[in-house]
């Protein structure tokens, strides 16, 4: 019998039947648990609204932070997000963030076998992506100290970066000179070699020539992790990575940072042949060594180590040499401000010797304009999951169960209109008082919030202040072609940069 010869009677029991199936579908995933926030499936709001997933449904596919975005503005600060069974939490929000991020139970990250295996060899190790608890803890104290020692030592970072600011402006002046080049193609790719240098400056190994191909190489495999869209979705739906295209994607993941590390391995070997106690430390390298033969703690292992410096390269890397690209951008998209920048420091430091960090006080336009890029296009806006693994949280009046992921936002609060008039108008001048005094407002959080906020917080300012204001003060950039200017998307996946795009240069002495 068919379903048209059905009387009326059964015709009715089903529709029932099927109405209370999908009524219990739908309150498995969207309400799991009690007073849970409100929910979302792949960007679905939970009033089914065809248009609007048809929608965000694109937006995910071509921003992922938009998209974000849009959900928390939608749906408020604490959203459920529900993909291949899986149950995730995103915060957004000044106080949501504060409030979470101020609790030591999430300093801890869930347990993740992609983003294991993808980052780190499968183990928990180091003190960066893949990893939470006692060894995090103890390995991060590690870094923090041997970061704040490197500052402060013999030959600080300041002065490597400075020395790395040097050859940089001498190699684009060659370049013009030699070649009459007035245009650099894809000055993102130009800069990823200085600040890939700072970070070897920072471990104590040499740095590499611009002609060398190796740091290039090496910014590919980072890239390989860190630019992939997919690789965020990857470790979130489980055995994703058998199916393909993320088959491919994720053996390509794997090779690029096997590949990285073997470089890593190698450096390893050579300071461990050379390492001499009695000299000072070459960077953290050295300083990992001594505190492994001093039996330091429960964590020094080899395998800490190599983690470690990744945890630098991967962390460190792509955030600076972003942000720079990024300045330049808006230096080009907007020239008066690149001239009022230019004249802050032709009038406050001039031309006879280079900007260095002390500067900084002195140039508050040039500090506020960095500070604007950073807010407007932050190269790390979505940051790593995180997870309370000892017991349930209430945030913001909702509870999240322990072992549920959480990602914080930062983007929701760097752009909000809660906390920024116009806040998708680029406007250096936002971070002024009415008195004309440089201040930093509460919601300025692109290194994040609580403990385990950026620990590369210091270099990052130290580096793009001194790599920014010494382009400003030696060249000026405008686009190769006025007409069609470069975009401001930011495009990415763990973190985030502008597409590579050319630059007009012309030294100004
Ligand atoms: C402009 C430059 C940078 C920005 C905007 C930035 C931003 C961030 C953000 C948002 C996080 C995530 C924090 C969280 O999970 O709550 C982070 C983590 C981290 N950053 Fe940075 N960062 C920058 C530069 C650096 C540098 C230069 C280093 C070191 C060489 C560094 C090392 C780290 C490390 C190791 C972590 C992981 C900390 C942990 O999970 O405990 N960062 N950064």
């Amino acid at each position: 019998m068919s379903f048209a010869e059905q009387s009326p009677l059964t015709v009715g029991i089903l529709i029932i039947v099927i109405t209370l199936l999908l009524k219990k579908i739908h309150k498995a995933i969207f309400a799991p648990w009690e007073n849970c926030p409100p929910g979302v499936i792949l960007g679905m709001p939970s009033s089914f609204n065809p248009v609007k997933v048809y929608q965000q449904v694109q937006l995910i596919s071509s921003s992922p932070l938009k998209a974000f975005h849009q959900m928390i503005q939608e749906n408020g600060p604490i959203i459920r997000i529900s993909t291949g069974g899986n149950i995730a939490v995103l915060l957004g929000g000044l106080e949501a963030i504060k409030e979470f991020s101020s609790m030591e139970e999430t300093t801890a990250r869930p347990y993740n076998k992609t983003l294991l295996d993808l980052y780190s060899m499968g183990e928990p190790l180091g003190f960066g992506i893949g990893i939470g608890g006692p060894r995090w803890k103890e390995q991060r104290r590690f870094a923090t100290k041997a970061l704040k020692d490197l500052y402060e030592g013999q030959r600080g970072l300041e002065e490597k970066i400075q020395r790395e600011v040097y050859h940089t402006i001498q190699d684009l002046r060659e370049r013009i000179a030699r070649d009459k080049m007035r245009v650099l193609a894809k000055t993102g790719t130009y800069f990823e070699v200085p600040n890939l240098n700072v970070i070897w400056g920072l471990v104590g190994a040499s740095r590499y020539t611009f002609e060398d191909a190796e740091p290039k190489k090496q910014f590919g495999y980072l890239r390989t992790l860190l630019g992939e869209k997919l690789a965020g979705p990857m470790t979130f739906v489980p055995y994703i990575n058998s199916v393909p295209p993320f088959s491919r994607i994720y053996k390509n993941i794997i090779n690029a940072m096997d590949s990285f590390r073997e470089t890593l391995i190698r450096v390893i070997a050579e300071q461990k042949a050379t390492f001499d106690e009695s000299n000072p430390p070459r960077g953290y390298i050295d300083l990992f060594l001594k505190a492994q033969k001093e039996g330091q703690g429960e964590f020094f292992t080899n395998k800490d180590l190599l983690i470690g410096c990744q945890d630098l390269f991967i962390a460190g890397s792509e955030t600076t040499s972003s942000s720079l690209t990024s300045l330049i951008l808006y230096m080009i998209l907007y020239p008066d401000v690149q001239k009022r920048v230019q004249q802050e420091i032709d009038d406050r430091v001039g031309t006879d010797r280079e900007v260095t960090f002390a500067d900084k006080a002195n140039l508050p336009f040039t500090d506020a304009t960095i500070m604007e890029v950073r807010r407007i296009a932050s190269p790390f806006p979505v940051t790593p999951p995180r997870a309370s693994m000892t017991k349930d949280l209430v945030i913001g009046g909702y509870t999240i169960p322990k072992g549920v992921p959480v990602q914080l936002v930062l983007y929701s609060v760097l752009r909000g209109k809660d906390y920024w008039e116009d806040p998708d108008k680029f406007d250096p001048d936002r971070f002024f008082d009415d008195h004309g005094k440089l201040v930093v407002p509460e919601a300025f959080i692109p290194f994040s919030y609580g403990k385990r906020r950026c620990i590369g917080e210091k270099l990052g300012i130290v580096s793009n202040f001194i790599f920014f204001a010494n382009l400003m003060q030696n060249f000026s950039f405008s686009p190769e072609d006025p007409k069609n200017p470069p975009s401001e998307e930011l495009v990415g996946g763990l973190t985030y940069c502008p597409e590579p795009f050319n630059v007009r240069i012309t030294p100004r002495f």
